[in-house]
């Protein structure tokens, strides 16, 4: 199967980081270049900064924009996920702030990888493919791989980290009743969040290999209080964002890079692609080829 990154050479971005609430620049890095990066979906949420963190390049974008623009309905996922592997990203790692469905899980203390998710949400584009029938395998929506490499990263900086937990993905932009929380807390969920997906999803159609880490900022409403204290939430999240800093610059430098081809993650569509390949149109393919292309025209 070709690479389908060869035409990039020393110039490809196998690492991406997408920063959440509170995470709109990463600091400490070696900037090579802000990239205006434009995709069949659109522009992403900002500019890609473009950066060296031991030698390494590494492609960083806040999902809500640079100055918190978009709500988490609005962000533009879809350009998001594509510009990063039009860069050349596979190793995608990802900051959310979310609330905490469990006691033991204390907001602003303690992170999560979660590694199941629930989707409510109802008003966003969740495929990247249109016109050709793509169905990926979503079972473990975040990848094991990546997950031991963020856990141990969390784990190395001294910070008390939860391995698993399923995060409820709401639409949003309000926070939950009290009833949904209960809800939540009933179907076994441990954290409650607004963006995991569709991005998630679609980073598995774009076959990346992508974690999270799970910032709580709060109890959401069933614990003591009765609403979500934004105040609370921006103290706690301005702890984790702190925190967090440190394990992703750990993160960079322990992705095995050389392991990409073995990862099933790096073939995903392999058996996805339902439509016949002399029924997609020559303008699909076109528009997909940097993930189906070497599929279809192999
Ligand atoms: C400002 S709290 C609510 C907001 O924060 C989370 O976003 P992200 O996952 O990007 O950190 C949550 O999902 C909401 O969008
Ligand atoms: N309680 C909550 N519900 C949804 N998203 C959140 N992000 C941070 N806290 C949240």
């Amino acid at each position: 199967m070709s690479d389908i990154y060869s035409h990039l050479g020393d110039e490809r971005v196998p690492i991406g980081v997408i920063g959440g609430s509170g995470l709109y620049e990463m600091d400490g890095l070696e900037i090579i270049e802000e990239r205006e990066v434009d995709t069949p979906f659109g522009k992403p949420s900002a500019p890609i900064t473009i950066a060296k963190v031991e030698g390494r390049r590494v492609a960083f974008l806040p999902r809500h924009g640079q100055h918190h623009e978009y709500v988490a309905s609005t962000v533009p996922y879809r350009a998001n996920i594509w510009a990063l592997k039009e860069l050349g990203v596979f190793w995608l790692v990802t900051v959310s702030a979310v609330g905490s469905l469990k006691e033991e899980i204390v907001p602003g203390e303690h992170f999560v990888i979660p590694d199941q998710i629930i989707d409510k949400t109802y008003r966003r584009p969740n495929t990247l493919y249109k016109d050709v029938a793509v169905h990926v395998g979503l079972s473990y929506p975040f990848h094991p791989m990546m997950r031991e490499i963020v856990l141990g990263a969390c784990r190395d900086e001294g910070i008390e980290t939860h391995d698993g937990g399923t995060y409820v993905c709401m639409e949003g932009p309000a926070f939950s009743t009290k009833a949904e929380s209960e809800l939540h807390r009933q179907w076994g969920a441990s954290l409650i969040g607004m963006t995991a997906m569709p991005e998630a999803r679609l980073a598995r159609e774009a076959e990346m290999c992508y974690a999270t880490i799970a910032l709580p900022t709060d109890y959401d409403v069933w614990y003591e209080s009765d609403h979500v204290d934004i105040g609370e939430v921006m103290a706690n999240m301005k702890r984790n964002i702190s925190n967090v800093r440190g394990v992703l610059r750990r993160v960079i430098p322990s992705i095995p890079l050389e392991q990409e081809a073995d990862c099933d993650a790096s073939h995903a569509l392999q058996y996805a692609i339902v439509t016949h390949p002399e029924a997609i149109s020559e303008s699909s393919l076109e528009q997909f080829r940097l993930t189906l292309g070497k599929y279809i025209e192999s």
